[in-house]
């Protein structure tokens, strides 16, 4: 295995303060660009349902001016089927959603629609994207996401990043040992781990530094942190945190 340890920069949220207010600034293709430019390894965007943040036309533009991987990020609907199909992606990776959430909830539940989840990711799979589940780390949906056939599963970290960010010590210690657990047994599996969801600088090194662990995906407070060191420099300290913590 190379140990390499990828950083997918997620840009849902410049087209947040841009849709606040209409019109076409910031432009995320822009950001994307910029991040592309300052060493990330891919980008990721979520396409939610609701179009709140990510358009359409975002995912096309993505697509068109990137050179390096899109994870497109999506819940497993026919709509979204057909427009990954459309885009042809690097990566699609299915998400939850639900309308009420401010933000991805909880992992996809694979061990209880295995038949459906298996069906609905072959079409991708055939037309080359490399299908991605995000999921909780929890040892029986990891080991249907296995058996179903997707060759990348993203681990939830956001119970692990509120614990950190609330202080809660044994909260994130327990977070981490199933963080921990689960990217090992994934591993073991024959599965490529990726983790993602509120990461910052404080709580991304425990993740980095699990060699299990392939790609992280971060995204929001990338985005805060830009707003007042720029995008390149906010990126930049991401990565020297994350080789720090696996050297
Ligand atoms: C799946 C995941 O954890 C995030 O990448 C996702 O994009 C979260 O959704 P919001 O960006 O809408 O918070
Ligand atoms: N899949 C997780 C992701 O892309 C970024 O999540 P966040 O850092 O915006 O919470």
């Amino acid at each position: 295995m190379t140990d390499k340890l990828r950083l997918g920069v997620n840009i849902d949220h410049v087209a947040t303060v841009r849709n606040a207010r209409g019109g076409d600034n910031p432009d995320p293709v822009r950001a994307a660009l910029m991040a592309q430019d300052a060493g990330a390894d891919g980008i990721t965007a979520h396409l939610r349902e609701d179009r709140r943040h990510i358009r359409d036309a975002d995912i096309a533009g993505l697509k068109a001016a990137l050179r390096i991987p899109l994870n497109f990020e999506m819940a497993a609907t026919p709509e979204m089927q057909r427009i990954a199909l459309q885009s042809h992606p690097h990566a699609v990776c299915l998400v939850p959603e639900k309308r009420e959430e401010r933000t991805t909830e909880g992992g996809l539940e694979v061990a209880g629609q295995a038949d459906v989840l298996a069906a609905y990711i072959a079409p991708l799979r055939d037309a080359g994207a490399r299908v991605s589940l995000f999921i909780a780390a929890d040892r029986d949906q990891i080991a249907a996401s296995a058996r179903i056939g997707a060759p990348v599963i993203e681990l939830h970290a956001g119970a692990y990043a509120d614990a950190w960010a609330e202080g809660r010590w044994d909260d994130r210690d327990r977070e981490l040992a199933r963080l921990t657990d689960g990217a090992a047994y994934g591993h073991s599996l024959g599965l490529e781990v990726h983790v993602g969801h509120g990461l910052t600088y404080d709580s991304v090194g425990p993740i980095a530094a699990l060699h299990a662990v392939r790609e992280l995906n971060i995204g929001h407070f990338l985005m805060g942190e830009a707003l007042f060191r720029g995008l390149p420099d906010a990126i930049a300290e991401m990565r020297r945190c994350m080789d720090e913590a696996r050297a």
